[in-house]
């Protein structure tokens, strides 16, 4: 689904210090990827690359139907969630939900307002319809925004935190819907996260990210059978692993 091969990037304020260097990595599809690092090492700009945001400074990004070289043919084929909501405030959930389909217009409003109803209750909204943000919790605010990701209609989602700022046990919660609902949908979702055990319950793989000259990428498998349960972060296989994969995360802050 993506293919990066020794991608770099500089910002041109700093041309001479890249923000990440010599990263290669391939998403395939039905795959849950986590990305996880140093706060810096650039994992929200790659985002904002692979979105057409930026284009590289070096190496080659494979995106099918796009050109590695030309970033805009990029815009509007993966749906990309932010840090922040970026819920609009004067919006309801329903007509924030809405804004795909009027930067797109495919299909008709009323197939896509249908559409976006039967989602509601799936992502735990049911009766929120005509709520403005600043009447949601923080969950309930993230599952909005991940739905209006959703409704763009396309197979490859990036969430950048998405449940960064919220408290264990809305995060546990989340997890389990997001296991659950990953199940069903045939996404293929890259993930950045600097929770270990959030990103080992979820992911596929993990790539650990480096950043700065020469850092590159990491690949650590995550072989834990699927569907999973959110209390497996008690298994021992799980706490090995997560022991392997914090010792691995240090590693790249040292080298
Ligand atoms: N517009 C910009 N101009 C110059 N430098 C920038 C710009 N945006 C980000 N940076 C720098 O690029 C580096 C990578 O930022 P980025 O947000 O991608 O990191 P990150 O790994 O996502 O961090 P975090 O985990 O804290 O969210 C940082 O050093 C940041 O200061």
């Amino acid at each position: 689904m993506i293919s990066m091969t020794d991608l770099s990037y500089s910002f041109g304020t700093s041309p001479e210090t890249p923000v990440f260097s010599g990263l290669s990595m391939n998403v395939r599809q039905g795959e849950f990827i986590s990305l996880v690092g140093a706060s810096g090492c650039g994992k929200s700009t790659l985002f904002k690359i692979i979105a057409g945001l930026l284009q590289q400074t070096g190496g080659e990004l494979n995106v099918p139907g796009t050109i590695s070289a030309d970033p805009s043919s990029r815009l509007g084929r993966v749906a990309y969630m932010p840090q922040q909501d970026l819920l609009l405030p004067w919006r309801t959930v329903l007509d924030n939900c809405l804004l795909p389909w009027e930067l797109n217009r495919t299909g008709s409003k009323t197939e896509a307002v249908r559409r976006i109803r039967n989602m509601l209750e799936r992502f735990g909204l049911e009766g929120t319809e005509q709520r403005y943000p600043h009447e949601l919790s923080g969950g309930m605010r993230q599952r909005t925004a991940m739905l209006r990701t959703l409704a763009a209609g396309h197979k490859l989602m990036l969430l950048d935190e998405p449940f960064g700022a919220l408290d264990a046990i809305t995060k546990r919660g989340l997890h389990r819907w997001l296991l659950e609902l990953w199940g069903s949908l045939e996404q293929t979702v890259l993930f950045i996260t600097h929770d270990l055990e959030e990103a080992l319950l979820l992911s596929d793989r993990i790539y650990l990210m480096s950043g700065g000259a020469g850092g590159g990428v990491q690949e650590f498998l995550v072989d834990l059978p699927r569907p999973r349960h959110y209390r497996l972060n008690y298994d021992p296989h799980f706490v090995a692993l997560r022991a392997d994969l914090e010792r691995r995360l240090y590693e790249t802050y040292i080298s």
